[in-house]
């Protein structure tokens, strides 16, 4: 028997994907109801085209896209968003060269969805058990109001009688990824189907693509023209960093690389010249990342994850070239835990979003000053 896609989901291969076979085991168990969910799919605004692909290794992912031409790619194993290009087709995410595409080892880069535990700290494999599951389409994302005018995709992981062995709570977590205006935005919801209350951490691990993270010597001349003569009035010489974090000023932080040991930022914006992973404390609902030489800044905005991770492993870990032109900043639920109650549900919030600058925050930018402030 073969599951009965949705009017909007066009199937692009023949062979069948192991989210079909999946759906097709929720059917069997009546798990789905396709009737009614059918009925309400039609009732729901026609969504934007999406297409099931199958990737590399056969895994089924979907790619959304707008009419503008920026598009999103997840990967149903983690429900792992692998690809976000803008109108021009610009990659906006890292993936690693080395990334792993072979369950059950999860991708690196894109952004995966970290459950029920954040990090290592916990009795739960690196990063919870989320990003090496095979998620499935949720046929009622309800109460979540149904997605309008925009590419919006919703999937769902159940725990399994597997995954209560490895962490005895039953949960249902989702998470609906929509593209609206070049605009990335991922709601995670997590509810309590257990008997009994229970605790967890949550993260969006976000490579972000960039220019070069790493912090350059500029030597600069400023001269004058005056009556022909090329007069050196000042030699200038500065530490300038392509990529900086602004927002997480003045907060508190875990360092990782520490013990957890806990300080205080005292930096204007975050740059690099190193490893660097810690959890930015009781952060503000817009961080932004700005690269100089790309003129571009990501705008993270988030709700209901306080915390955010800055991560870079750099040549000691990365074992690669490719640490120099990503960076990690992650929403989380870290410090304080989430507790959820049975049937209770928790929601958090993630918008990514691009604007195009040449934004200097009060600081020199010695190009600017050699070519000109155009
Ligand atoms: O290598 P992964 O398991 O994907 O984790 C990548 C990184 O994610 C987070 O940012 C953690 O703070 C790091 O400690 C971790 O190394």
């Amino acid at each position: 028997m073969q599951t009965k896609p949705s009017s909007q989901f066009r199937i692009l291969s023949e062979k069948p994907t192991r989210m079909r076979e999946a759906n097709e085991l929720d059917w069997k168990r009546g798990k789905v109801k396709p009737f009614v969910s059918n009925i309400r799919a039609k009732l729901r605004p026609r969504p934007m085209p999406m297409n099931i692909v199958q990737d590399m290794d056969g895994l089924p992912s979907v790619v959304l896209t707008e009419p503008n031409g920026s598009s999103v790619k997840v990967v149903l194993y983690g429900a792992q968003v692998v690809s976000w290009k803008n109108e021009q087709k610009e990659e906006l995410l890292f993936r690693s060269s080395k990334a792993n595409w072979k369950q059950p080892k999860a991708i690196r880069g894109g952004i995966s969805v970290c459950f029920p535990q954040f990090g290592n700290v916990g009795s739960l494999e690196q990063q919870g058990i989320s990003r090496n599951r095979l998620w499935t389409l949720d046929m009622d994302p309800s109460p979540l109001p149904p997605s309008d005018n925009h590419s919006s995709l919703d999937l769902i992981l159940k725990s399994t009688r597997e995954d209560l062995k490895i962490w005895p709570r039953s949960f249902e977590l989702r998470l609906r990824i929509s593209l609206s205006c070049g605009k990335l935005v991922l709601i995670s919801r997590v509810r309590n189907t257990d008997n009994k209350p229970f605790s967890f951490t949550f993260g969006l691990c976000n490579y972000l693509s960039v220019s070069d993270i790493r912090f350059v010597f500029f030597f600069f001349l400023i001269f004058n023209i005056e009556a022909s003569i090329f007069l050196i009035s000042e030699v200038c010489s500065k530490f300038f960093s392509e990529v900086r974090i602004e927002g997480l000023e003045t907060l508190d932080f875990f360092d990782n690389l520490m013990n957890r040991t806990r300080f205080t930022e005292q930096a204007d914006a975050i740059t690099f010249d190193g490893q660097m992973d810690r959890v930015y404390l009781r952060t503000p609902p817009k961080i932004a990342i700005i690269d100089h030489e790309k003129k571009k800044t990501f705008v993270l905005k988030k709700n209901g994850m306080p915390d955010a991770v800055v991560w870079n492993p750099w040549e000691r870990k990365a074992k690669e070239e490719d640490y120099k032109s990503m960076i990690c900043v992650d929403s989380a639920v870290i410090e304080t835990p989430v507790v959820l109650k049975p049937r209770e549900e928790w929601k958090g919030y993630q918008e990514l979003s691009t604007v195009s600058s040449s934004y200097c925050s009060g600081q020199l930018d010695p190009r600017k000053v050699v070519y000109g402030f155009h």
